[in-house]
Order: C-alpha cells, then structure tokens, then sequence
C-alpha cells in the first residue's frame, strides 16, 4: 500500500518551520520528515507533531554550514569530531521525537585526502554511528546525491552505496532510495526497485528533471507505486520536492493517499 510523507523541508516553505506541521496535517498528511530540527527544542517539535497526529519518519543528522555547500561528514577524514558530534544530536533528537531513522549525510569530499581514505574513513564513522543508532533502536539511512545538484559528493549511484552499507557489516544500515536522484545518475528505475529489494529502508520521490511534484516530467509514478507494492514496501515515502506553487494546490496527485479531512 502506498503511504506517502511531506517533507517539511521542502513543502510548505511559505511559512515558518513549526507552522509547516499544521499545514501538512490540515493537508492530510499523517506522516512528515525534514532535514534539520535543531534549531527548535525538541519539545517545542514534538508538541507540533502531536497536536497534528503526525508521525516522523525521518531526519537528517547535522551537516554542517549548509548555505556554504557543507553536505555532511561522513567521508571527510578532517571533520571526525564534527561527525562524532552530529550522530550524538541527531540521535537524541530522534529519540525525543519518536523518529526511527537518520539520514547521515557523507560530505563533499572533493578537497579530501584521496578515494581510499575516505572509504577507510566513512566505514570507520558509519560502524560507529550503526552501533550507537543501534543502542536507541534507530537506523541510519545513506543516500547517493546526483552530481548535477550537488557535485563532489561522495555517493552518486545506488549500487556502489550498497556495496559500502554491506562492507560495513551492520544490519541498521539502509540506502535511501530517492527516485529522483536515482533516475538521474542510474535510471531503470522499476528493475532497480524490485533488484534492490531488502535493501533500501527509505524512499523519496519527486518528478524528473525539475524536482517538482511527482506529476510531472519523465516518470511515470503510478508504475513506480506499483512497483513499491510488488516488493512490499509500506513505508512513507517523502515527497521532497519543490512545489511548482503554493503546497496544498499541488496535492491532486496525492488525494488518494492523505487522509480525508475530519
Ligand atoms: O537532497 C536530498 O534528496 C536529501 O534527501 C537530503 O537529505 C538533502 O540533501
Ligand atoms: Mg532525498
């Protein structure tokens, strides 16, 4: 069945951060993540998430000067501290906020030591931020970037980041399988869904090329839908897309999936 999640990052953008909680409930979502709540107490968030009836599916661990270009840590051998520090928050934020999982970010790393050392560094971060995600029952999700938005990043293609999560040994260590970052860089998005089965534990959607809602451009998500369905996927995928309009005027697309209003 597909459920559906607003990314509070990325719609509702009209109005303050706090107030984009009672706009996507009033808009029938049950379900939201974002990327950044640290500048809020957690209290203060989870008073908005409760007085909405909403769920939290996922946030993004600290990452650094964001409207500088920082992406993360994760595989920067000069920032350990930084990614050490950022897990800790994320986690205890996570943990208030009853959110199960984290998206940990890998960084720009072009400017870094070369490929090997930071692999050799990623694994090292990410094994140590899966054993302390593990102690407070969370997963940490890891999700390649398309080089055409954000150059330089670390993970660019599905297949390759599965091949470092296995490396890693952990089993609260999943992709994040963003189907508009994955249409760019590796495309045969239905066979993809079904081969990677088991291994992406979150999913993200948007229209292809203009990040828009998924109504428009290149893919055809009725089949994309569909194909969640086959392999059984029935977490809340976020709609991290940058609304053509106001939010809620771009939402007939979503109508069977939110929920009516009271
Ligand atoms: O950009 C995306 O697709 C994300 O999910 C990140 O969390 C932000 O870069
Ligand atoms: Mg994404």
């Amino acid at each position: 069945m597909t459920r559906i999640a607003a990314n509070l990052s990325m719609l509702f953008t009209d109005a303050p951060f706090l107030d984009r909680f009672d706009r996507a409930g009033a808009a029938g979502f049950d379900t939201v993540e974002f990327l950044f709540p640290y500048d809020h107490p957690i209290d203060v968030v989870k008073t908005r998430l409760d007085r909405n009836g909403l769920r939290l599916s996922l946030i993004n661990a600290p990452a650094g000067d964001w409207t500088a270009g920082e992406r993360g840590f994760a595989a920067r051998p000069s920032k350990r501290a930084e990614f050490r520090a950022s897990v800790e928050q994320a986690i205890t934020y996570a943990t208030g906020l009853g959110c199960p999982r984290i998206h940990v970010m890998s960084g720009i790393t072009a400017g870094e030591p070369d490929r090997a050392a930071c692999e050799a560094v990623w694994t090292e971060n990410l094994r140590e931020a899966a054993d302390m995600a593990a102690s407070a029952g969370l997963f940490i999700s890891i999700e390649p970037l398309n080089s055409r938005d954000v150059p330089g990043y670390f993970i660019a293609h599905q297949d390759p980041t599965l091949a470092l999560i296995q490396g890693l040994d952990r089993r609260n260590v999943m992709l994040q399988f963003d189907v508009y970052h994955t249409q760019i860089m590796d495309g045969d998005i239905i066979r993809r869904i079904e081969r990677l089965k088991g291994a992406y534990g979150h999913v993200q959607i948007a229209g292809v090329p203009d990040r828009h809602e998924p109504d428009t451009g290149e893919l055809n998500y009725a089949e994309i839908f569909a194909a969640f369905d086959r392999t059984r996927f029935d977490g809340p995928m976020g709609c991290e897309y940058n609304p053509r309009g106001r939010t809620e005027d771009g939402l007939g697309w979503a109508a069977p999936y939110l929920r009516t209003p009271a």
